[in-house]
Formats: structure tokens, C-alpha cells, sequence
């Protein structure tokens, strides 16, 4: 597939526990797109901040060990993986210890905009016809420009369930009040509660994950369709 044209965007937001990574993820695989999963490159900068043990508080600290992170991640959805250096972070990065210290590396602007940076480029150079990006800033500020533009809620309590169910090494009250935390901290930095202007909200609420797939396939299939005809 040539590089000739310019990849189908398709930006993904909201809270934790929404659906963002899985359903992307699927999403992505059923319509030969990639996927670009932003809060694994905010986890894995994290995880490398706890192994070169800076104090993630330390925002001077934090920003003097940008220029050394060695970063990749795979976009194809069958083939997901995430690198620091020569390290598989993969699964380290899902942590309950890189949970708790992303938010704060995340708040940093110079953090936010390396990152940035990364995720456009990533994101224009895929060899795919498109491809699905998700996290909080995705629909705000990577990429304002997409022609498709999601912001996919559930509700809080449909989010702690579904998250609790995936982690057993904790409480359902640890895994909720944890994830509360998160939100709070990072709707301090982005809002991702809320539909920017443009921006279709899929509510997954009542949706089962099949339903949540085909709902957002649904609004992808619809406004590339627009998109050609305007
Ligand atoms: N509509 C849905 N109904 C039930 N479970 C879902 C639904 N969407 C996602 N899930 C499950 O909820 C969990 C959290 O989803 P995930 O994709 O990790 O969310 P996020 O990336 O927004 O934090 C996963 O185990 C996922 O399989
Ligand atoms: N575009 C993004 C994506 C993630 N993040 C940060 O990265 C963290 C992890 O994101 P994530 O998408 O893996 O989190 P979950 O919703 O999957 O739990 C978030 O809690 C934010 O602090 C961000 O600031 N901006």
C-alpha cells in the first residue's frame, strides 16, 4: 500500500474503563485500520520514570529524562506490543504502581507535547487506509482534524465493573476508588467528559461489547461516506 494519501483518521476519547483500547482495537482490525493506543506511550513513560527512580513528583526531574526515552509501540491490532529501549513493557505498564504514577507525569506540558508530537507522526505513517487513535486529547488536540471524531462514555459505575472484572489481584473498592482517582486527576489536565464541538458521544452504558463495536464502526462507516461526498 503506497504512502501516497494522507490515512483515514479516526479520534477516540473518555475515562478510563469506557471501552477506548478494546473496542478501537476491534474496530481497527475489522476495517484493516491500525491502532494507536496514546496511554500506553503516558503509561510507558511512567514505567521508565519508576525504573530510573525519579520521584514523579518532581516535574524538573520528570522532564530532564524525556530526551531519553526510547519509545515504540505497534499498530497493527494483531500485533500490539509496547518498547522501552530494548524492554517489553507490554504488561509492566498495566500495573497498579504505573496506574498510580501516570497522572502525574501526564500533567506536564513538555511531556504532553513530545508525546504529541510522537502520536501525529505515528499516527500519518501507518500503511494502512486509516487509522483509529484513542486517549483524552485525541478529539482536542492530536488530531482536531480527523474526519472522525468519538467521544465514547459509559457510566461510572459500568466503568468500575468492567475494570474490576478485568483485575483480580485487587478489590472491586480498590480497582474503583483507583480509577475515580485517575479520572479526577487527569480531567484537571484534559476534559474528556464532555463532546467537543463536532464530536459524536457513543454511549456504552447499556451496549455489549459487540454492540459497542458495531455502534462505533456504525458513525466511522457513516462519516467517511459523508466526507467523500462533500
Ligand atoms: N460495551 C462493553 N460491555 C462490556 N464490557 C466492555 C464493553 N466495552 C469494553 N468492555 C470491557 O471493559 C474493560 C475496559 O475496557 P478498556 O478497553 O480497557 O477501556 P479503556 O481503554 O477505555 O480504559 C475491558 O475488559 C473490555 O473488554
Ligand atoms: N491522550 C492521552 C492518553 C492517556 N493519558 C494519560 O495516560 C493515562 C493512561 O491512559 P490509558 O488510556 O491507558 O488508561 P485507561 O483508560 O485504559 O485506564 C491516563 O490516566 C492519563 O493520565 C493522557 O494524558 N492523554
Amino acid at each position: 500500500m503506497g504512502r501516497h494519501t494522507l490515512p483515514t483518521l479516526v479520534a477516540i476519547d473518555g475515562p478510563a474503563g469506557s471501552g477506548k483500547s478494546s473496542v478501537s482495537r476491534a474496530a481497527a482490525r475489522r476495517l484493516g485500520f491500525a491502532y494507536l493506543d496514546t496511554g500506553a506511550a503516558y503509561r510507558a513513560f511512567a514505567w521508565f520514570n519508576i525504573e530510573r527512580e525519579i520521584d514523579t513528583s518532581d516535574a524538573d526531574a520528570v522532564r530532564r529524562l524525556l530526551p531519553e526515552f526510547d519509545y515504540s509501540i505497534g499498530t497493527d491490532p494483531d500485533e500490539y506490543y509496547v518498547r522501552v529501549g530494548q524492554t517489553d513493557v507490554t504488561d509492566a505498564i498495566r500495573s497498579p504502581e504505573v496506574s498510580a504514577a501516570v497522572s502525574a507525569v501526564a500533567r506536564i506540558p513538555a511531556v504532553r507535547s513530545q508525546l504529541t508530537d510522537l502520536f501525529q507522526s505515528l499516527a500519518t505513517n501507518v500503511d494502512r487506509p486509516g487509522v483509529i487513535i484513542e486517549g483524552r486529547d485525541i478529539t482536542t488536540v492530536v488530531a482536531p482534524e480527523a474526519e472522525v471524531r468519538i467521544l465514547l462514555t459509559a457510566s461510572e459505575q459500568a466503568r468500575m465493573d468492567r475494570r474490576s472484572a478485568e483485575i483480580t489481584t485487587q478489590s472491586a473498592e480498590t480497582v474503583a476508588e483507583q480509577l475515580r482517582s485517575r479520572d479526577r486527576a487527569d480531567s484537571q489536565v484534559v476534559d474528556f467528559m464532555s463532546a467537543a464541538d463536532g464530536v459524536i458521544t457513543v454511549d456504552s452504558t447499556h451496549l455489549d461489547f459487540e454492540q459497542t463495536i458495531q455502534a462505533v464502526i456504525d458513525v466511522i462507516n457513516t462519516r467517511t461516506k459523508r466526507a467523500l461526498h462533500e
